[in-house]
This record gives C-alpha cells, sequence and structure tokens, in this order.
C-alpha cells in the first residue's frame, strides 16, 4: 500500500450482537456476537482483504459498517464528506438522541447519520454480494438494473441515464446493446459484471464487495478478478474485499485482516502475511489453500473442527479449541499433537459429549465382523482413546496417570470427575488471558501469545500510523 495515502474509513471498536430471545415475550436470553469489537482502516486506493472462515462475522462487518443494519456500538468514522444537516433528525433517531446513544459521536460517524446523510454516504460505498442472480430484479433489463442507482440519487433524464449505463455496461467488458437484455440470459459471471456496472454507475469512492467471485467458476473468477482490479485503478476506487478463499485474497489484496470469531487476529501486507503469518490460526488458512503440487500438500497446520458459536465464545484467545500450536503448562512435556488432543479429550467431556455408553458404542464398532458384540471394560477405554487419537501410554508420565482415571471416571459415567482431572493436568494460557495485539514489524500486527512483538499496540489500525 501507498503510505501516504490517506484514509477512506477508519472503523473503531465496531460490534454487531444479535439478540437471542425466548418464549413469547422474547426475553433475550444470550446474544450472538458476530462482530464483536473490530478495528480496521481502510486506505484511499486500496484493497484491503477481510478473511476468514464462514461465520466468523465478515458479511455481518460489512453490513453494519455500511448501516444495512444497525451496529451496536462503534464508530466508522468516513473521512470523505457527507455531514450536515445533522439536526434533521428522523424520530427514531431524536429517541436515539433522548437515549444519549449518540451524544458523544463525531459528525463524520456513519453510526450516527440521518436518513439524509445515509442516502449521501451510499452513493459513496457501494456493496457487491456473491449471488449475482439475487441481487438482479428479473422484470428490468440490467440496463435498468444498472441505471436504477442514478434514478433514486436524482438523476431524471432518462437519455442521460441510458448513456451512462451503456458506457459502464461497455467499461464492464459487455456491450451497450446488452442493456434491453434481461438478467436470464447472462451468465454468473457475465451477472456479476453487471452488478460492477451498476455498483460504480454512482461514481462511489469505495466498495465493499462481499464473497464476488464465490459462486463462479473457478475459471470466471480470475476473470472478474482482474476486471475488479483494472476498474480500481480507473476509477480510484478503494475496496474492502471479503473473502473465506486465501487464494482469491492473495490476487486482489494489498493488505489483510484476518478475521476469526468476531475479533480480527492479524493484519499485515498481502505478501509479508503469506510470507511470514504470525497467527495460527492465518498459519492453519494458508496451510488450506489447495495446491497442484503433490509435494507441497499437507505442508503447514491443519483446520480442524468448526468455528464455535460466537453466542458463547471461548476465553482468552478464541483459537484456543482449535489451535494446534495451543501453549502447554510449564509442568508438561508432551509432543503438540499429544497435547492438543488430549485438550479436545477435555473440550468433550466439559461439554456432555462423551459418557459411558457411547464408548460401548465405539468399542462395538470397533470390533471386526464375526465378534460376539460384547465389550469389556479394556475394550472401551482402548476405543474412547483412538476416538481421540489418544495413544495408549502417553510421553508425559502426569498426563497419562490424568487421561487414565478421566477414562475411567468416563466409563463410571462420573463426568464431572473425569473433567476435573483433566483441568487440573491440561490448562493453558490460551484460554485464561486474552492476547493482546503485538506489533511484529512496521506493518504487521498480530494477537496471540506465541507472538514475540516489540511493542503492545491499542487496535489493529495502528498497523500504520493514520489520521
Ligand atoms: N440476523 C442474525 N441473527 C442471529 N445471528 C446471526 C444473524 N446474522 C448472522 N448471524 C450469526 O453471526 C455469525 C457471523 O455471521 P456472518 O454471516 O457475518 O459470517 P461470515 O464470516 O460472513 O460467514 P459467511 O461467509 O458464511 O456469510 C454467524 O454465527 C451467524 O450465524
Amino acid at each position: 500500500m501507498n503510505e501516504a495515502a490517506d484514509p477512506v474509513l477508519s472503523v473503531r471498536g465496531l460490534k454487531k450482537h444479535y439478540p437471542v430471545t425466548k418464549g413469547i415475550l422474547r426475553r433475550e436470553v444470550g446474544r450472538v456476537k458476530a462482530v464483536d469489537g473490530i478495528d480496521f482502516t481502510l486506505y484511499e486506493g486500496e484493497t484491503l482483504g477481510l478473511v476468514g472462515e464462514s461465520g466468523c462475522g465478515k458479511s455481518t462487518a460489512a453490513t453494519s459498517l455500511l448501516r444495512l443494519e444497525e451496529p451496536t456500538d462503534g464508530e466508522v468514522l468516513y473521512h470523505g464528506e457527507v455531514p450536515e444537516d445533522t439536526n434533521r433528525k428522523t424520530p427514531l433517531e431524536k429517541l436515539r438522541n433522548l437515549r444519549g446513544d449518540d451524544e458523544e459521536r463525531a459528525p463524520n460517524d456513519v453510526v450516527g447519520f440521518s436518513q439524509s446523510q445515509l442516502k449521501r454516504f451510499r452513493r459513496k460505498a457501494q456493496m457487491i454480494f456473491q449471488n449475482p442472480t439475487s441481487s438482479f430484479d428479473p422484470r428490468m433489463t440490467v440496463g435498468e438494473s444498472v441505471a436504477e442507482p442514478l434514478l433514486i440519487h436524482g438523476l431524471d433524464d432518462p437519455e442521460e441515464r441510458r448513456e451512462i449505463a451503456e458506457d459502464l455496461l461497455d467499461r464492464v467488458g459487455l456491450d451497450a446493446a446488452d442493456y434491453d437484455r434481461y438478467p436470464h440470459e447472462f451468465s454468473g459471471g457475465q451477472k456479476q459484471r453487471v452488478a460492477l456496472a451498476r455498483a460504480l454507475v454512482v461514481n462511489p469512492e469505495f466498495v465493499v464487495a462481499d464473497e464476488p467471485v464465490s459462486a463462479l467458476d473457478v475459471s470466471i473468477q480470475s476473470e472478474i478478478l482482474s476486471l475488479m482490479r483494472d476498474l480500481q485503478d480507473r476509477f480510484g476506487l478503494s475496496m474492502l474485499f471479503i473473502s473465506h478463499d486465501m487464494g482469491v485474497i492473495r490476487e486482489i489484496c494489498d493488505r489483510v485482516a484476518v478475521m476469526y470469531l468476531g475479533e480480527i487476529v492479524e493484519v499485515a501486507p498481502t505478501e509479508e502475511l503469506f510470507r511470514n503469518p504470525q497467527h495460527p490460526y492465518t498459519q492453519a488458512l494458508l496451510a488450506s489453500i489447495p495446491t497442484p503440487d503433490p509435494r507441497q500438500r499437507g505442508l503447514g497446520i491443519e483446520l480442524t473442527g468448526d468455528v464455535p458459536s460466537p453466542e458463547n465464545p471461548p476465553s482468552g484467545c478464541r483459537f484456543h479449541t482449535r489451535c494446534p500450536k495451543v501453549i502447554q503448562p510449564d509442568d508438561l512435556d508432551l509432543p503438540q499433537e499429544q497435547f492438543r488432543c488430549a485438550l479436545d479429550f477435555r473440550h468433550q467431556v466439559e461439554g456432555g459429549d462423551v459418557d459411558a455408553e457411547g464408548a460401548t458404542e465405539l468399542a462395538r464398532a470397533h470390533q471386526r465382523d464375526g465378534d460376539s458384540g460384547d465389550v469389556n471394560r479394556d475394550d472401551r477405554r482402548r476405543a474412547l482413546r483412538a476416538e481421540f487419537d489418544l495413544p495408549d501410554g502417553l510421553d508425559d508420565p502426569t498426563a497419562e496417570e490424568s487421561v487414565a482415571a478421566a477414562v475411567d471416571s468416563v466409563l463410571d459415567d462420573d463426568l464431572d470427575a473425569a473433567a476435573e482431572q483433566l483441568s487440573d493436568t491440561f490448562t493453558t494460557v490460551c484460554e485464561r488471558e486474552t492476547p493482546e495485539l503485538e506489533r511484529t514489524s512496521e506493518d504487521h500486527v498480530a494477537a496471540c501469545h506465541l507472538v514475540d512483538g516489540t511493542e503492545t499496540v491499542e487496535t489493529a489500525t495502528s498497523e500504520v500510523a493514520d489520521d
């Protein structure tokens, strides 16, 4: 990225929590913390990637910062123009004022914008969605769809609208004559070109593209990415590019913010991130990129299991429940995989997901054909350990004693005792303490206890001194 570039958008402590309600009175019983306090800055002319697995909160971050849905907390400072008319409030906005919700808001904070300010902001900030088919009204010609934002923003002359839309269709690699055709006549890739034309027709300052190529064939993806790069240069656009696919991110982004379970865990320039990833989550995402070279396959660390529920995120480092590099306590000396497996066993026991009956079923499943179906205690012990890849006789005697005792407690259906035995032995700082963001080089920050940075920074935006 150009270091001298000005910020277009600064996101500070953005949160979006969805209430979880119960009963006819819809009593709030919990909150889905889809986005839980993220910071980043989008600079002029750059493409910033937001990457993470499905469910990490990327789309929610996008819709919240554009106020397509109301954020729960945080600031989104827009450094273009917009302000004016802060006093013309809708009744809902007046109510928010009375509640003091936006008392302290900066005039350029999108979260405090009135409806008329939002309308002007949306002209500057366009969004492109994953599925080009559902983004179009099948009854409108693609030209009408492309021209529609011009009408919304006050361009009344139909001839002028048509001229601008035809020009845009041409620029995205379609034909001006396509103006009068209908969406069903176009392929997925062509429809995404039309979506780009529609986003660009109001001459926005930045575009939020949410998985814009994920629904397309791989062969078409590169074409659209290269078109996006080309349009970005020609229109001087900034772009927030959301994807779960590290390969796609590498092709188009200047910098990358890695998101896990509602938080940003690492930010770095793209090449630096690929060359020198600091966070084990980033390392795992990189290891999952498919490669045609069989010698390269299986290198790095594997990402297993699902993203935990954002309703009840893990304490400390949120990735600790899946992290292959989770830190052992000082008094244990286990091979890393064995420690990971023992922790997985502990979490499943604590979650009530293992019991004596389950162990019996596992042992039966392990029996060879023709066996009687009777299983003894040793069979069940072995099956339970095998289920968690816990070898007979762990390399550390304390660890072995704890696992053996916990396995016996599970077989006695005493899960409380098993959980206690395991939690006494298999603890980790990653679960107890939330890692701070550490700067590892001038423009690279990561939040992991293993990262030994040169300084601790307040927010992920500090990776480059801004505004
Ligand atoms: N309206 C909603 N109500 C409750 N929970 C929601 C709502 N929208 C999203 N979530 C939850 O918030 C979390 C983040 O979802 P989000 O769609 O932002 O993730 P994502 O990283 O964009 O994933 P994907 O690529 O699958 O869309 C998920 O657990 C999702 O189930």
